[in-house]
């Protein structure tokens, strides 16, 4: 993992590690200055020769310059290891979410949106937090290296104090992330959790409050969220145990050298100002040396992260795109599905051998009970997946040929449940597609027969709508979505049960307008107003992933009992809606009479 973010950053991970090694040589020198100014200066002015001022000032010359350089090495290593680790967090994020983007729905159904968050935002942060103290680290090792060649150079039994010290903070350093990582694992998983759980919480307040849900949702929350604390407790409580001690280890090394350094100052073994050197070494060792613990303490935490960002960048399954373009003709599409076999997984085939056809122009509605694969082959049209066996083909181009750009210009999917950015109406419509105008956005929204509620709202297409479009009924919601899809002039057209919360009048107005040749498009509708399925051009029937019959609505009616009863109770159902709608009318509308 750091070998992988010093190749991406090589050029401010040199900068952070020369900055510190910087720091680290400077350290050293300041101690050889100090020791020399005690062994020269301070020592002879007890014996009563007092040094000069120009040596005076000399002296301080020596110390602020070492100051100054000591300041610009800090800059360079914390400049570089910031910009480093922020840029690699940037980066990381940016990897995960378009990863994201490109990896298919099926993939999507297994990973929960929380833990999707948490792997772009605290997985990818953990991650990085290694790389702060990485370059100080880096440049501590040079240091240490240098502290222990003069160490040896100055007295051999005083280095032996440091060649037992360096060791020790290392192997007490590796104890201590052994005992970590498992700790630091368990708490990034629960982050995850705790992440996962809020997140579903929230998206489905309205079900916890309706149901009264609220205390036990809070208990769920709860168990995670103490399993968090604990995990991160048993964090701290190791921490507080191992920080003292290493702290404390390089102090140790200084009363050791006091002691041996007085001996071997008697015995005439060195000189005051070179005792003094070593001792003050000691002091000002311990800190960098701690630079080393953090890398090292914060490595399992780092590691977790970086494993769970590596499973989604290295996940796969997402489509290949072929090379093939199809003309920009203007002109409607035609879909072939021939022998189309399709499951879920491992599971058991939920289309078998599905074959129909769209021919350009013309409207095919789906119909069959829930659960016949209406959706499914919704899905397949527009290659959100791809089928088991079989072909697609639009325009007679088998679908797998197709690049990304043509395959989105040429199939728009309206999904069953709409979705709406929070952005204005125009955002929402244009989606800052390349050469799609107002004007576009207009004729769309007449088309979706969302025009007059929209010139209507306070600001038009500037509206905005609220997050996931709070502020607009169900219907319009899926009008606008609608309108976004036909925004972009598709040649094929899937509208998956798009317009049920549109009122049945406006939803055969809309698939009216759009059966026009001005709308350029064919259609594949599921439906299951008898109003929209007479419009249809041909009904493919499906029952338990099979075709079972083809023909137009008043074939199939005649020749398909089970078609028959299906659209007559679709046909009943909206009848007793639209009889409860009208009583409840009629009620509100004498209640305001009598008031
Ligand atoms: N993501 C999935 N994983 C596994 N099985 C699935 C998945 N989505 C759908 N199915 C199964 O595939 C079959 C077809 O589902 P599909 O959603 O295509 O039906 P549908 O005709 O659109 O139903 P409805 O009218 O209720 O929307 C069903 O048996 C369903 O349980």
């Amino acid at each position: 993992m750091l070998g992988q973010a010093i190749r991406d950053e090589p050029r401010l991970f040199t900068i952070g590690v020369v900055g510190s090694s910087l720091f680290g040589l400077l350290i050293i020198a300041n101690s050889y200055v100090v020791g020399a100014v005690v062994g020269h200066v301070v020592v002879p002015a007890f014996a009563g020769h007092h040094a000069s001022g120009g040596t005076l000032a000399l002296i301080a010359a020596v110390f602020l310059g070492i100051s100054v350089l000591r300041v610009a090495s800090i800059f360079g290593r914390r400049l570089g290891a910031g910009f480093m680790q922020f840029r690699l967090q940037a980066r990381y994020r940016r990897a995960v979410t378009r990863r994201y983007l490109s990896l298919p729905p099926s993939w999507h159904q297994t990973h929960a949106t929380g833990t999707l968050l948490s792997n772009a935002n605290s997985d990818v942060e953990a991650a990085f937090v290694p790389i702060a103290p990485l370059p100080f680290a880096v440049g501590t090792i040079v240091m240490v290296l240098a502290a222990v060649i003069s160490l040896f150079v100055t007295d051999w039994v005083l280095a032996m104090v440091g060649v037992a010290l360096f060791p020790a903070l290392f192997g007490l350093n590796v104890v201590y992330s052994r005992y970590m990582s498992p700790r630091q694992i368990r708490a990034q998983q629960m982050r995850a959790k705790v992440s996962a759980v809020a997140h579903e919480s929230f998206d489905g307040a309205l079900v916890v409050k309706t149901m009264g849900r609220e205390e036990d949702e809070s208990r769920r929350f709860g168990v995670f969220v103490t399993e968090l604390r604990d995990a991160l407790i048993s964090v701290g409580r190791l921490r507080g145990l191992f920080d003292p001690v290493m702290d404390s280890l390089p102090s140790v090394g200084t009363l050791a050298v006091l002691l041996l350094g007085a001996w071997r100052l008697e015995t005439g073994a060195i000189s005051v100002g070179e005792l003094v050197t070593v001792a003050f070494l000691f002091t000002v060792l311990a800190f960098p040396v701690r630079a080393i613990g953090w890398v090292v303490a914060e490595l399992p935490r780092s590691v977790a992260g970086w494993e769970r960002v590596q499973s989604v960048l290295t996940a796969t399954g997402d489509l290949r795109y072929g090379p093939e373009n199809l003309e920009k003709s203007g002109q409607p599409a035609s879909l072939r599905f021939e022998r189309v076999d399709f499951r879920y997984g491992d599971g058991p085939l939920v289309l078998n051998e599905v074959s129909f056809t769209v021919p350009a122009g013309k409207t095919v509605a789906l119909v069959g009970p829930t659960g016949s694969g209406k959706s499914t082959i919704a899905s397949l049209a527009v290659r959100l997946v791809d089928p088991a066996d079989g072909t697609i083909a639009l325009d007679d181009r088998e679908i797998r040929e197709l690049t990304e750009a043509s395959l989105a210009s040429t199939a728009a999917l309206v999904p069953q449940i709409p979705f709406v950015f929070d952005d204005t109406v125009r955002g929402n419509v244009t989606l800052e597609r390349a050469g799609v105008t107002d004007d576009d956005a207009w004729r769309a929204l007449r088309l979706a027969q969302a025009d007059g509620f929209i010139a209507k709202l306070p600001e038009g297409l500037d509206t905005p709508v609220g997050e996931r479009g709070t502020s607009l009924s169900g219907g319009q919601r899926q009008r606008i979505t609608l309108a976004r899809a036909l925004a972009g002039r598709p040649r094929l057209l899937v509208l998956d049960d798009a317009t049920s919360a549109v009122d049945p009048r406006v939803e055969a107005a809309i698939l009216g307008s759009l059966r026009e040749r001005d709308a350029g498009a064919s259609i594949l509708v599921v439906a299951y107003r008898r109003a929209t399925i007479a419009l249809a051009d041909e009904v493919v029937y499906l029952e338990q992933g099979k075709v079972v019959a083809t023909g137009t609505h008043t074939e199939l009616l005649a020749a398909n009992p089970g078609y028959a009863d299906l659209v007559t109770a679709y046909e009943k159902a909206e009848h007793e809606k639209a009889a409860h709608e009208k009583a409840a009318h009629d009620e509100a509308e004498q209640e305001r009479v009598d008031a």
